[in-house]
């Protein structure tokens, strides 16, 4: 996979070059491109925003500067990846569609994303209309109902997401199977040793007893209930209307 991320922040990528995205970059698994969209501007100051037509609070960002950087970054993708493929271009926004774990598995299956990074209050809107206009397929997505200050913490957690999903990236496959929201439910309780703990406040602390009982039928069973009992509490709105998981 290769992805391209366009920022004004290039520094706030750096974690993309550490843990298990570091490594599938190091191992081929993921070729990734941060680019500096101050790069595609021409005056002294390197100007990315301007103050909003009609008025109001902060600074929009210029068109010019994004539709330069998105021509470069496709011919610069294209000379690598051949002149018939197309990137998914994706914009944190927190107007997008909830990014979820089941949009993470359906970009883990493109061949190219480029990862813009809005900042200010946005992107002026013929950004969008220019790209569609040249055929590009756009997204929009948001982590969540909150308001973060731009699209960078998003892209990391979007590129982590997805790209963990890329086979051989993560060693043992069979934990992506087993994870919180692959199969619609929250994760069971983990335990490790000590079996017996004695906590700080010197309380015991016994772990499921189940769990050292080497019955994995049994082990399996407790883990299910343990997923469900804790998605009812904590997310009913992933059960479905019989309050199983079948939502
Ligand atoms: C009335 C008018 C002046 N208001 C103008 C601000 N509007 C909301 C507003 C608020 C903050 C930002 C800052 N920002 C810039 C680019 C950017 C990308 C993602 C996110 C983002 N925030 N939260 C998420 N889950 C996100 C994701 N993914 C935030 C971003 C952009 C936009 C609300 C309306």
């Amino acid at each position: 996979m290769r992805i391209d991320v366009i920022t004004i922040f290039p520094e706030y990528l750096a974690p993309l070059d550490l843990s298990l995205i570091g490594k599938a970059r190091r191992e081929g698994l993921l070729d990734l491109h941060v680019h500096d969209l101050r790069d595609w501007t021409h005056d002294r100051h390197r100007t990315v925003d301007d103050t909003p037509l009609g008025g109001g609070a902060g600074m929009v960002m210029k068109p010019e500067p994004w539709a330069e950087a998105f021509a470069a970054v496709r011919a610069d993708g294209q000379l690598a990846l051949g002149a018939d493929v197309e990137p998914l271009i994706i914009f944190p926004n927190p107007a997008g569609e909830p990014f979820a774990q089941e949009t993470a598995q359906e970009w883990s299956q493109c061949e190219w994303l480029v990862l813009a990074c809005g900042r200010y209050e946005g992107i002026d809107e013929r950004v969008y209309e220019h790209l569609a206009d040249i055929g590009c397929e756009v997204a929009l997505a948001s982590l969540g109902d909150y308001v973060l200050n731009g699209g960078e913490v998003a892209v990391l957690a979007i590129t982590e997401a997805v790209v963990r999903l890329i086979p051989g990236v993560v060693g043992n496959a069979a934990s992506l199977v087993e994870e919180s929201h692959s199969d619609g439910l929250l994760e069971y309780p983990l335990y490790t040793r000590p079996a017996r703990w004695e906590d700080p406040a010197g309380v015991v602390r016994e772990a499921p007893p189940i769990l050292l009982s080497g019955d994995h039928g049994r082990i399996a069973a407790w883990r299910s209930e343990q997923s469900l009992e804790r998605t009812r509490q904590r997310r009913p709105d992933l059960l479905g209307p019989a309050g199983d998981a079948g939502g």
